[in-house]
């Protein structure tokens, strides 16, 4: 498992000491919910919006669009408006799949980073936005160490 992920739920599990979901929407997506007893349940990797972005640009062919941060998530009428309204589609739908596991393993606490963290909040994820999570995970760990 990626540092950063460690890293993040040790800061997210210090803090609660609760069921946790922690989001990390940075050059990829990672979902990893933590249970009351403080295991790892398990998580998710997905492309990040800047990777699905030149993807769609780059792989496809004939798909010529200008990016635009936008949330509109209605059906587009035209390439652009189809490209980009599909990707915050694609991250309400994800949204939407974290309250549902969230719910599901009852857990209390949403927790978001990474660069991308006020896209998945402005396409509504009720979640905390802790900008320094991993970091403050790394900190941790560290002071730990340094009393051994
Ligand atoms: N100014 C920016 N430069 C690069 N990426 C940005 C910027 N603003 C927002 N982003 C978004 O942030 C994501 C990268 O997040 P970040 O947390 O910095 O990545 P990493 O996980 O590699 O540390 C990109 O997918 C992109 O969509
Ligand atoms: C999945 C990641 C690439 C995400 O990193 P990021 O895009 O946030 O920089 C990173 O957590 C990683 O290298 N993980 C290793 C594989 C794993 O976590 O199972």
């Amino acid at each position: 498992m990626g540092a950063d992920r460690w890293h993040a739920m040790v800061a997210a599990w210090e803090r609660f000491q609760q069921g946790c979901a922690i989001i990390d929407a940075g050059s990829a997506v990672t979902v990893d919910y933590v249970g009351g007893d403080g295991t790892h349940i398990g998580g998710f990797i997905l492309p990040g919006l800047r990777m699905m972005r030149r993807s769609l640009k780059l792989d496809a062919a004939r798909i010529g669009f200008d990016f635009d941060d936008q949330l509109n998530t209605r059906p587009g009428n035209t390439t652009g408006e189809c490209a980009n309204h599909g990707l915050a589609w694609l991250t309400e739908g994800v949204v939407r799949q974290i309250h549902r596991d969230a719910a599901a393993y009852g857990i209390p606490n949403i927790l978001v980073t990474g660069g991308d963290a006020k896209r998945f909040l402005g396409l509504g994820l009720k979640a905390e936005y802790c900008p320094g999570l991993v970091l403050d995970g790394l900190h941790h760990v560290a002071v730990q160490d340094s009393q051994l």
